[in-house]
């Protein structure tokens, strides 16, 4: 295993295509049958074709349009009315988003939302974030000692990753059978329906069920940990820093006022806010080390030979928390904004990677991390409760970075 770091050697790595490769350890496929299927853990002609085809079927269905604004924009509403009906009281926001995400995605794919506090899918999001704590991208000794698995199953992690997966699997099957059993091939209705008609009108080319199944994995654990655990870092931020509430509650009082709900095209005229998400996707770094790439053949890289099969890890924590950044541990998004009052896009920034591997999340994150803050904080003052200590901005390890557990009160603004 390798380890990229700096911007030149990061771009590098992510625009040439002997690097396009993922890894094939058993800790990246044992969540897909042990083979090389979908998206994230995929690579070759088999990942290009299914990138491009999940990429144009969440298009079909109201990706990056008006259409996700409207479903992102329902569910703030909705996160928004149960925040109003705890209002006042400490409340544990680690987990907060996860639903509201799990919903504006499954609009797209399932064509279906949860309630907020729907108990089966409380359970699933909790099995994803466990297993994204058990382990870290490298994979861990699953991967390079695979036969653990058979000594010490327990020990090693195996049969927890095993078991969530299998549960998270069962509910996929299930909801892709739903689909089945209600299929109207003139009348496509999500990205699972899509799939299915292709399987029906053209079966020498179409997907297996497995592959669908990954795709849906794929979408629901790259898309909830990410931009959960970056809303929270926004949230322990914001409650960190008074002065940065302060502000933001000044820019959407002046663009958007009291009532309004907010739009993506005020986006434009709130340099702060989106200076703050920049901030907050710099300094929380949830990708640590982004989505291992592998050597598809021996390459050299700067002085170095990189062997076929090396895993190539890129150290985008440490690119953001490098000598580039003045006070890199300070939370200051002013650092994004030019002394002319315009946003400046810095190219150290790179949460989301680059090159053909590049996250397909990012514009969904975006909106997503800028609907939750502003309709938040339209709504409410965010406080610690009394006789708590400021929460820990150290991140929490594993697959992507969270945060240690900790409380906030949403007060009602008058
Ligand atoms: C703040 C939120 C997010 C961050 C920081 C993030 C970050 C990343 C990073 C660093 C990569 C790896 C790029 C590489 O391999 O070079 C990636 C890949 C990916 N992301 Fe995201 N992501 C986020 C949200 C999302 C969302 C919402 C989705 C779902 C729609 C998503 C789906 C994917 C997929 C499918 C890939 C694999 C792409 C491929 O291998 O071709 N991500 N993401």
């Amino acid at each position: 295993m390798v380890v990229v770091s700096g911007k030149d050697m990061i771009k590098e790595v992510s625009t040439r295509a002997v690097f396009d490769g993922r890894p094939d350890g058993l800790f990246h496929l044992m969540r897909q049958f042990g083979k090389k299927l979908g998206v994230v853990f995929n690579d070759g002609t088999s990942w290009l074709n299914t990138r491009r085809v999940v990429l144009k079927y969440l298009k079909n269905f109201g990706y990056n349009t008006r259409h996700m604004e409207n479903y992102i924009s329902e569910e703030c509403r909705a996160l928004v009315k149960l925040r109003l009906s705890d209002a006042g009281k400490p409340i544990l926001v680690n987990n907060m988003f996860n639903i509201t995400i799990v919903n504006i995605l499954f609009r797209l794919v399932a064509g279906k939302r949860y309630d907020l506090e729907d108990e089966k899918l409380t359970m699933l999001c909790n099995l994803i974030m466990r297993v994204f704590r058990a382990t870290d991208m490298s994979g861990g000794i699953l991967n390079y000692i695979p036969y653990i698995q058979y000594i010490a199953p327990d020990l090693s992690g195996y049969t927890e990753i095993k078991n969530i997966h299998v549960t998270i699997h069962g509910f996929l099957r299930e909801t892709i059978q739903q689909h089945q059993q209600t299929l109207d091939v003139n009348n496509p209705r999500d990205v699972i329906d899509a799939f299915l008609i292709e399987k029906v009108q053209s079966p020498d080319v179409s997907f297996t069920d497995e592959e669908l199944q990954v795709v849906c994995l794929d979408l629901l654990e790259a898309g909830l940990e990410t931009v959960a655990n970056t809303a929270l870092f926004c949230v322990l931020h914001i409650v960190r820093n008074d002065d940065v509430q302060r502000k933001l509650q000044a820019e959407i009082d002046e663009v958007i006022g009291p009532q309004r709900a907010p739009t993506l095209s005020d986006r434009t005229r709130m340099v702060y806010t989106e200076a703050v998400l920049l901030e907050s996707l710099r300094i929380s770094s949830v990708a640590p080390v982004g989505i291992p790439h592998m050597a598809l053949d021996d390459a050299r890289l700067g002085n170095y030979i990189i062997p076929k099969g090396t895993y190539v890890l890129m150290a985008l924590y440490d690119l953001h928390h490098g000598e580039h950044w003045k006070e890199p541990g300070v939370f200051r998004p002013e650092r994004f904004i030019t002394k002319d009052g315009n946003l400046m896009q810095d190219e150290w920034l790179m949460p989301f990677g680059t090159g053909k591997r590049r996250c397909i999340g990012e514009g969904l994150s975006r909106s997503e991390l800028f609907l939750f803050v502003t309709n938040i904080l339209q709504k409410f003052r965010l406080k610690i409760p009394d006789g708590d200590t400021l929460p820990s901005a150290e991140p929490v390890d594993g697959v992507t970075l969270t945060a240690e557990p900790f409380h906030v009160i949403f007060e009602p603004r008058t």
